[in-house]
């Protein structure tokens, strides 16, 4: 059938972006539910899920935990300085397995050896969004890969140029995986809008959940 995704068939990758890469279905349902088990156990505390708070005052409406190193609005550190305090929690070797595969999926150009070393956990709830932003604090310029999880999503995608247009939307469902680098590794980037009730049955999650992986 074509145009028809039910998720039996999988969409091919595609270039939304020069360098940018949209990976429907890259992972299974089983990978999907191991990679959400994990963000739950990651989500605890110490070092567990909070609220971010922006510099000049405003709150990001997703909750966050972080891997390897925690971030925070603009800096990464050893600990959760604008959380309990706590050690960062390590990144496992398996997610930099699960990013690198993705990426040679994406580009086809052999392997990949990026050292990935952070993770960024995103929890989207209610109406939480976010706004279009580029992923500029790590020195690295290794692809940047997220997986997503649970309720689809809009992905906005522009260039490094500006917040503004132009950009392009893609629709980013559980299991998707999306790597940007080369041209586009500091293109702005958002969530405007999850669709609520829209994650598969199998993951048993309301809301969407978000992974990015990155090297430092
Ligand atoms: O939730 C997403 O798909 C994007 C997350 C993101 O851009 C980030 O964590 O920097
Ligand atoms: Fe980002």
């Amino acid at each position: 059938m074509e145009g028809v995704d039910d998720g039996l068939f999988r969409l091919p990758a595609a270039e939304v972006a020069p360098g940018a890469m949209h990976l429907p279905g890259h992972l299974d349902g089983p990978a999907q539910r191991e990679l959400l088990d994990a963000c739950r156990a990651w989500s605890r505390p110490p070092a567990g899920l909070r609220t971010v708070r922006m510099p000049r005052g405003g709150r990001m409406s997703v909750r966050q935990v972080c891997l390897g190193l925690h971030w925070y609005p603009y800096g990464y550190a050893r600990t959760a300085v604008d959380g309990d305090g706590a050690p960062v929690k390590p990144f496992p070797a398996w997610l930099g397995r699960w990013a690198r595969r993705a990426v040679e999926e994406a580009y086809g150009k052999g392997p990949c050896t990026v050292p990935y070393d952070i993770a960024l956990v995103n929890f989207y709830e209610g109406r939480a969004r976010m706004g279009m932003h580029r992923d500029s604090d790590e020195r690295s310029r290794a692809p940047v890969v997220s997986f997503s999880l649970g309720d689809t999503c809009v992905f906005r995608f522009g260039t490094p140029s500006g917040r503004g247009r132009p950009w392009t939307d893609v629709e980013l469902r559980s299991g998707d995986a999306f790597v940007f680098a080369g041209p586009s590794r500091l293109a702005y980037h958002g969530v405007p809008r999850v669709r609520p009730g829209t994650a598969p049955p199998g993951t048993g999650l309301r809301g969407r959940v978000n992974v990015t992986v990155r090297a430092r």
